[in-house]
């Protein structure tokens, strides 16, 4: 069912399957133009329109449901009205699932080297040409509304961590005054913009700023600012003071997270959604995900193993292939090499997630969750 919030249908109804004992966990389905989705969910990361190294098929393949791209790069390249003549983001890259796409806010602060900040938006240099640009709310949700995504997100700043009581109790407010401008600014039906929380890593902005966003009504919320080098423990006592304040019958989506030991915490907290260029990323240099900790496939130690990466697991990589013929195209330099650790990765994350939605539906995630972490070395 998809639940109505005003005069506007909201598209990323969730209605919530089951609620997990003790902890805040909980197995939902996402509804979207694009799909019913199952949660908790890993959104794969498509930066510039395509998970890198792997296709479309072989995403589909490995149970992807919703992939992230990211509006700040497609602004700047190809641009999104290019995007919008292709016909949208689905069709620009043969995706038929779901997409979301980030406001460019935590971009803009990561990437290119930041000019200003205003009231108006954020001036900043091109980290492709150098050329000096500008995001706003209204840019952001124009660019977004161009490229077509099932859910996207307000524009707001990540503050940095650490950061003085004063910047984050600023910053937040006006993250909230750039959420209400994104809402104003998002005409598109059929699209469900999510509100970001922020607030350092204060436990009273973060309150005000969930309660704030919260009374703006959105159908669904990200969790911004968290994952930016902050000790795990202060990351989940944030998780502790949010969660709670943002309504049960809407999806949390907690930005930029992560390795599987965060996963199953912010699962516990009652978090649905996550990102993560981390499996992709630590692909590409040769380390391997298991239950057990990384692997790093390309050490000389799986020269002459012939086991694939991990023998129960269902990906194309360990299904058909050693860990020694890995091994020797990552130090062939071999483009498959690097596929195939991708592969690997992804389907890990997902399935990590699959497998945490089933025991919270047979109720037994917290057991679940203690013998994982009994076997996970960070
Ligand atoms: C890797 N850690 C991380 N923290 C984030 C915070 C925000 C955040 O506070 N705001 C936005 N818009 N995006 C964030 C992202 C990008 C998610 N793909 C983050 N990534
Ligand atoms: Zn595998």
């Amino acid at each position: 069912t998809c639940a109505f919030a005003g005069q506007k249908k909201v598209l990323a109804a969730y209605e919530e399957a089951v609620k997990c004992g003790y902890s805040g966990a909980r197995a939902g389905r996402l509804h979207t133009p694009h799909g019913v989705f199952d949660t908790p969910m890993f959104m794969p990361v498509g930066t510039q329109a395509t998970v890198k190294a792997v296709s479309p098929r072989e995403l589909k393949e490995m149970g992807a449901q919703i992939i992230l791209s990211n509006t700040y790069h497609l602004y700047l390249r190809p641009g999104t009205e290019l995007v919008a003549e292709a016909g949208g983001l689905h069709r620009f890259m043969d995706w038929d699932g779901g997409i979301l796409t980030d406001s460019g806010g935590f971009q803009v602060f990561s990437l290119g080297p930041l000019r200003k900040i205003t009231e108006e938006g954020a001036a900043f240099r091109s980290h492709i040409d150098g050329s000096t640009q500008f995001l706003s709310p209204e840019i952001a949700i124009k660019a977004q509304m161009n490229l077509g995504a099932d859910i996207i997100m307000a524009f707001d700043e990540c503050i940095p961590y650490p950061a003085e009581y004063q910047y984050a109790k600023l910053s937040t407010e006006r993250t909230t005054r750039w959420a209400e401008r994104s809402q104003k600014a998002h005409t598109r039906s059929g699209q469900a913009l999510f509100a970001i929380v922020q607030g350092g890593m204060y436990q009273d902005l973060r309150r005000v700023s969930a309660n704030d966003l919260v009374s703006l009504d959105f159908p669904g919320y990200g969790i911004g600012g968290l994952s930016v080098g902050e000790p795990k423990p202060v990351m989940y006592e944030m998780l502790e003071q949010t969660v709670p304040l943002l309504p049960e019958n809407k999806p949390r989506y907690l930005m930029g997270v992560g390795t599987p030991d965060c996963l199953v915490e912010a699962v516990r907290y009652g978090i649905d959604m996550f990102d993560c260029v981390f499996p992709t990323r630590v692909a590409r240099n040769g380390t391997a995900m298991t239950k057990s900790g990384r692997l790093v496939v390309k050490n000389a130690a799986y020269a002459k193993d012939f086991l694939p990466i991990d023998e129960n697991c269902g990906c194309y990589a360990c299904q058909n292939f050693s860990r020694a013929y890995i091994r020797h195209l990552l130090k062939a330099d071999e483009i498959f090499g690097l596929r195939l650790t991708t592969i690997h990765n992804l389907y890990f994350l997902l399935d990590f997630t699959k497998k945490m939605r089933q025991a919270i539906l047979e109720d037994r995630f917290l057991s679940f969750r203690e013998e994982f972490l009994a076997q996970y070395c960070k």
